[in-house]
């Protein structure tokens, strides 16, 4: 029986046998894409882990939060067009306190808290353009400040999210990515609770054997690198980042000076390419293969 045949009539001509005992055609269905399914794994995770997810569903930042409320200087190269996508309209914008913006340009300009500063002049129209944000942590600066303007509890906070950079794309760099972060803010937190934290996330994803190495971030010190021995690659693996954030970065949000705040970073993709064995990330965003 055709469609052809349905259309002209001619079944009517023909014989038919039922199989009534024949089973029904499954029907097509959609599919959860892999990001997603490794999103949901991590995302089960952290909150296992007793972690709550931030607000992070608008793409728009501004230079203030991307950058300024996390000690980044405004001549950091990341900040320069190269890097980062800059918004035509609106080009600014100003959800900020002009009495925290006036201890962030303290800080960066002149230093304070201990810090000398990056000793520059902070200059505020720098900070009111807007962009694609180049990092969930912007989201990370904003949830801290209002955790100090709120009164200090401690807390944990992930995000798991896109995240934008102006970069020359190639097989393993897209303009885009999904960037994964940890916050874990309380008294006295030490190197020994990220790691000991950061061990137990990679745990859950089978990943037992890691290592850190010494790195630099303008918004951590100190910094370190994370690598994993990969049960399945059989060979070390570059995991992701993290820190402890600075003192010019959470003093001026008002964030008590006896509290720390630490923090790591990796990506959605790295981690699904991984899983699915696929080596060209556009693999995983169903553009053709060689653009
Ligand atoms: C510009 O892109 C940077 C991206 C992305 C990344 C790196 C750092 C951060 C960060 C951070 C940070 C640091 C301090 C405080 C707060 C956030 C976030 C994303 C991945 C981070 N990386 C990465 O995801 N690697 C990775 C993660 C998981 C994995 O397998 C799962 C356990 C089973 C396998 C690999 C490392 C590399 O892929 C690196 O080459 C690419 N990195």
């Amino acid at each position: 029986l055709t469609v052809e045949m349905l259309k002209d009539d001619s079944w009517e001509k023909e014989n038919y046998k039922v199989n009534i005992n024949a089973m029904g055609v499954v029907p097509e269905q959609g599919y959860r894409h892999p990001l997603n399914k490794v999103k949901n794994e991590f995302k089960q995770i952290f909150l296992d882990m007793g972690f709550e997810e931030m607000p992070t569903f608008n793409f728009v930042e501004n230079g203030f939060w991307n950058f300024d409320a996390l000690f980044q200087p405004q001549q950091h190269p990341a900040r320069e067009l190269q890097d980062t996508f800059f918004i035509k309209d609106p080009k600014t914008s100003h959800d900020f306190s002009d009495e925290y913006a006036e201890r962030v340009k303290q800080v960066h300009s002149v230093g304070g808290y201990g810090s000398l500063g990056w000793v520059y002049d902070w200059k505020l129209e720098e900070a009111e353009k807007n962009i694609l944000r180049t990092h969930t942590t912007a989201v990370s600066a904003r949830m801290l400040y209002k955790l100090a303007q709120n009164g200090f509890k401690p807390k944990k906070y992930f995000s798991i999210d896109r995240v934008f950079r102006n970069e020359t794309l190639d097989a393993t760099h897209l303009a885009e990515f999904h960037q994964v972060e940890g916050v874990i803010a309380d008294v006295d937190i030490s190197l020994g609770h990220l790691i000991g934290v950061i061990s137990e996330f990679f745990k859950r994803l089978g990943i037992d054997n890691i290592r850190f190495k010494p790195a630099f971030n303008p918004y951590t010190e100190p910094s370190m690198e994370i690598f994993g021995y990969h049960p399945m690659l059989k060979r070390w693996v570059e995991l992701g980042n993290s820190g402890i954030f600075r003192p010019e970065l959470l003093l001026p949000m008002g964030i008590p000076d006896n509290v720390r705040v630490a923090a790591w970073g990796l990506s959605l993709e790295r981690p699904t390419m991984i899983k699915y064995g696929l080596d060209n990330i556009r693999a995983i965003f169903g553009n053709s293969i060689n653009v």
